[in-house]
């Protein structure tokens, strides 16, 4: 017998084809309880229809999906929702458990109302939790997405670009609630972003997806020059500064919008082009 643990996510020989585009394929990927994997790769290269895929909102095109356990799902911080004057946090959480509470009765109320305050708690969101949603700062409202998605105690959690429009002080809040997660649950996190610096400290692992084709490794085997030159087809340099990752080339193409990061203890622009 193996003590292998049961990978949280697996896919097996994998692939996803949108009418006659194909996203990716042959992917073959075990996710362990408790990694933390960062997927990458420039707009459109089929980042979020993986989580959709593992969600299962869009059927594999070829290929087998495993999941073990519950989903949890954090999505990125969206301008619309401050509009949702009439939603206080706590109502948002707890949707994350049953969509409405009609029709579950006391004891049912009682026991969403403790899944709802773990789960506030567990992001610390407990001084902000009975204000309306739409008046929450960007990040207040980030760690309330976390809190719904932490309701089903997930055993993976998928997060697609939960970072962006945040602030520096704000993406290390939700990083570190994340990395927390999976250190005490050994939850799963497969983390789509567009820029890696921020959670660099905590990735075990990289998948990165150019156009059908992908890589999948540690840090070190995926960002570096040699095998992103590969993957995208061109020339790509990639070069540590101070800690932090600088990735500059990829094809016309695949030319991202300039992104940068920049960090008050560490001001070291990073730029994607
Ligand atoms: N339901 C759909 N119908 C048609 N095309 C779709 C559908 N879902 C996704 N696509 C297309 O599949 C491709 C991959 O989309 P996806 O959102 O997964 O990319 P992404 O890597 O997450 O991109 P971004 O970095 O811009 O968020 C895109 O070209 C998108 O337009």
């Amino acid at each position: 017998m193996s003590d292998q643990p049961t990978p949280a996510v697996e896919l097996t020989d994998a692939t996803l084809a949108i009418g006659d585009r194909l996203l990716w394929s042959d992917l073959d990927l075990k996710v362990t309880p408790g990694e933390f994997i960062a997927v990458l790769g420039p707009n459109g290269s089929g980042k979020t229809t993986l989580l959709r895929a593992i969600l299962g909102q869009v059927p594999l095109s070829g290929g087998t999906l495993s999941v073990h356990g519950r989903l949890g799902y954090v999505p990125q911080q969206h301008a619309d929702d401050a509009d949702t004057m009439a939603l206080r946090g706590r109502d948002l959480v707890g949707f994350g458990i049953d969509g409405s509470a009609w029709g579950i009765g006391l004891r049912g109320w009682r026991r969403r109302t403790q899944r709802v305050d773990a789960a506030v708690a567990e992001v610390g969101a407990q001084d902000f939790v009975d204000r309306p949603f739409g008046l929450l700062s960007g990040g207040e409202q980030q760690r309330l997405r976390m809190a719904q998605a932490l309701t089903n105690d997930p055993s993976v959690l998928l997060c697609d670009e939960p970072l962006a429009s945040l602030d520096l002080r704000n993406q290390r809040t939700v990083v570190d609630l994340l990395d927390t997660r999976r250190r005490t649950h050994d939850t799963a996190i497969l983390f789509v972003t567009h820029e890696i610096n921020p959670v660099l400290p905590f990735v075990d692992r990289v998948l990165y997806l150019v156009d059908g084709r992908f890589r999948i490794g540690t840090v070190a085997e995926v960002m570096n020059s040699a095998t992103l030159s590969e993957l995208y087809g061109s020339r790509v340099d990639v070069a540590e500064v101070a800690g932090r990752l600088v990735v500059l080339g990829g094809d016309g193409e695949h030319h991202h919008c300039a992104e940068h990061t920049y960090d008050d203890h560490d001001p070291t622009w990073v730029i994607t082009r």
